[in-house]
């Protein structure tokens, strides 16, 4: 069995993955894959570097993410071009670790964890899509806090995403995260009995 995890930027996908795990699933992060791609000597990170310039690699040949994202969250054309270059080989990969992981372990629920499942059109590679919800306002304070952004900057990344209300109506399963972490885990607690993993 197989779950696709979305949700918006900072409403709570790693935390209830993290959940998810605790109670034995297997975990694909696109986000780790992109991290990845983005490794000196990959080719997804020579052809970023050829696009935007060496304006965004550091001096030690790894990329500038700081600068990339100030260009990419505030100029929707510049996004689409890292997203061209980017997704393809994203997608390839988490396509393979998921086979490979529910071929060895049948049994197990596998969950694949993308921010952009919905704006990139994957819901066809999964049985149901998850998708963590928080209001915009505590995605807001959160995104934050965590990363240290200025309101605006914060808002820029919300706004470079799908409507986090769309993204909850579309959904088969909400988790609602914008209690306290013991409420979410009584929800993940509640759809593991509920889907029989228990
Ligand atoms: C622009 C980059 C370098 C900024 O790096 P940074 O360390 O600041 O952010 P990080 O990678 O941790 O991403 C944080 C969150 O931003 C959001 N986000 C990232 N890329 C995008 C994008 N292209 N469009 C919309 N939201 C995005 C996601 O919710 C993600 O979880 C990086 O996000 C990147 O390489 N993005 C392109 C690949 C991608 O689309 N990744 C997200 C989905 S797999
Ligand atoms: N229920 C909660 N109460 C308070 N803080 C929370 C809660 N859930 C998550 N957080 C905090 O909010 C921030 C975002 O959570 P998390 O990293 O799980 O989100 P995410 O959706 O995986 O983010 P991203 O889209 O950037 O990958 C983190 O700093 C986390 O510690």
């Amino acid at each position: 069995m197989n779950i696709g995890l979305t949700g918006g930027i900072a409403t709570g996908k790693s935390t209830v993955s993290r959940l998810l795990v605790n109670k034995g699933a297997l975990l694909v992060d696109a986000d780790a894959i992109a991290r990845e791609v983005m490794l000196p000597g990959h080719p997804v990170l020579a052809a970023v570097a050829e696009h935007f310039g060496q304006a965004v690699m550091l001096a030690d040949g790894t990329l500038d993410r700081k600068k990339l994202g100030d260009i990419v969250f505030r100029d929707p054309s510049q996004r689409k071009a890292l997203n061209d270059i980017t997704h393809p080989a994203i997608r390839k990969e988490l396509r393979e670790r998921m086979d490979v992981l529910q071929r060895e372990h049948p049994d197990k629920l596998v969950v694949v964890d993308i921010p952009l499942l919905y704006e990139s059109e994957l819901e066809h590679l999964f049985e149901r899509v998850m998708v963590v919800y928080a209001p915009e306002r505590i995605q807001l304070e959160r995104l934050m806090e965590r990363n240290r952004f200025t309101a605006e900057e914060a808002a820029a990344r919300i706004r470079s995403q799908m409507d986090i209300e769309e993204k909850k109506r579309k959904a088969d399963i909400v988790i609602d995260n914008s209690g306290d972490v013991e409420e979410t885990k009584r929800q993940v607690d509640r759809f593991w009995l509920q889907a029989g993993l228990a």
